[in-house]
């Protein structure tokens, strides 16, 4: 069993604080991924784990056992790296063998190690060639094998599919998940990559300035933002998010985007639940996810109309972009539902799919409707 826990853990480079009081417990078997934006502090948090940089306070415990005051060779965890070096001069099987030789491991058992992860790895028939001679991706799979031969307790990788094109950082994605899977050992990962931390994780950890802002799995994370940080990091295209003023109106409640004339009609609890959580006429922040953004051709009952100004065609569907007063936003609507920019056309929110945040503190209200 591989638990890993961290206790207000704290580290400054000089008058930096680059990991701010973070507590987090990661499950045995359990793919967490550290999301955050470069220079928030994964990486340092990563390395601390591993024992590659001491902590100024807190503790650190690997399967129960406090390691902060360890070296690495006795946390007994691997990892892996975006820049990866394998040796050039030896072969893959060689690679590979290393770790193992270097604990005297006897020959006939790593020789059916070796083999064994090759074979998980797909890279059973490439264990005599050179680094030289492999693919991005063959290598990747080449330094993944070299950090499972040791059978560690736990895998820590940092952006280890980063440096691959697009195409096989994807192929990469789903070989790594299948890799979890199959082995389950306890994986902390760590990128600034939303789609592959939303693909990967278990759960996913959402960090900024060396503060954990939230930590759950990629769906909720998705659904239910506690931030506008979390709202506009998570999720591609990004969150709409727009100041909003809220008033009473014709029975229900109205959300009325800065700047616009006119407002989306939102149903009257809304204006109690607002009040509940504080002064009603306070700056809030609208934030809704394009998909749950209505477009209509036709004028629609309380719904806003504007006109379509770029479309994004994806395929699969569009992004089309549009002003609301002071606002750009855009809704993902089926493909070529929009004939063209400058359409005129009628926009409906989901009003459970809304969020509300109070612009000042960035804080989500909690609301659903
Ligand atoms: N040894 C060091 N001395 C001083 N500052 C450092 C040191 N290592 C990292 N930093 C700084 O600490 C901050 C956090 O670095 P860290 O590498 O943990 O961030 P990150 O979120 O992993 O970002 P990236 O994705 O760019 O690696 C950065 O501003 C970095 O410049």
């Amino acid at each position: 069993m591989t638990q890993i826990a961290l206790h207000n853990i704290n580290k400054h480079f000089g008058a930096f604080h680059v990991i701010n009081n973070v507590s987090l417990t990661v499950e045995d078997t359990e793919f967490v991924v550290f999301l955050g934006q470069s220079g928030c502090g994964k990486t340092t948090t990563l390395r601390a784990i591993a024992g590659l940089e001491t902590i100024d306070s807190g503790e650190i415990l690997i399967g129960g056992k406090p390691v902060q005051d360890t070296r690495v060779e006795e946390r007994d965890v691997a990892f892996v790296f975006q820049n990866f070096a394998l040796y050039p001069h030896l072969t893959v099987f060689e690679n590979m063998a290393f770790p193992l030789r270097a604990v005297r491991t006897p020959k006939a058992q790593v020789e059916t190690t070796v083999r064994r992860v090759a074979d998980v790895l797909q890279i059973g028939g490439l264990l005599n060639r050179r680094p030289s001679a492999l693919s991005g991706g063959d290598l990747q799979r080449v330094a993944i094998g070299r950090a499972l031969v040791r059978n560690p307790k736990a895998m820590l990788m940092d952006e280890p599919i980063g440096s691959l094109d697009a195409k096989l950082r994807e192929e990469m994605r789903v070989e790594l998940k299948r890799l979890h899977v199959e082995q389950g050992s306890t994986t902390i990962y760590v990128t600034h990559d939303q789609i592959e931390a939303m693909a990967l994780a278990d759960r996913i950890v959402v960090m900024h300035a060396g503060v954990l802002q939230q930590v759950g799995a990629p769906e909720d994370v998705y659904a239910n933002p506690v931030n506008l940080f979390v709202a506009q990091f998570v999720g591609s295209p990004v969150m709409n998010v727009a100041d909003v003023t809220l008033a009473e109106d014709a029975g229900g409640a109205r959300v009325t985007v800065a700047g616009a004339t006119q407002g989306f009609a939102f149903p009257s609890a809304l204006l109690g639940q607002v009040a509940a959580t504080g002064p009603a006429n306070r700056p809030l922040t609208l934030g809704v996810r394009p998909e749950a953004v209505r477009l209509t051709l036709q004028p629609a009952p309380g719904a806003v109309a504007t006109e379509a100004h770029i479309i994004e065609p994806l395929g699969s569907h569009d992004i089309v972009d549009f002003r609301i007063g002071d606002a750009t936003l855009r809704a993902r609507t089926k493909a070529g539902f929009v004939p063209g920019p400058g359409v005129p056309v009628w926009v409906t929110l989901d009003h459970s799919r809304a969020h509300l945040f109070d612009t000042a503190t960035g804080q989500t209200l909690g609301i659903r409707l």
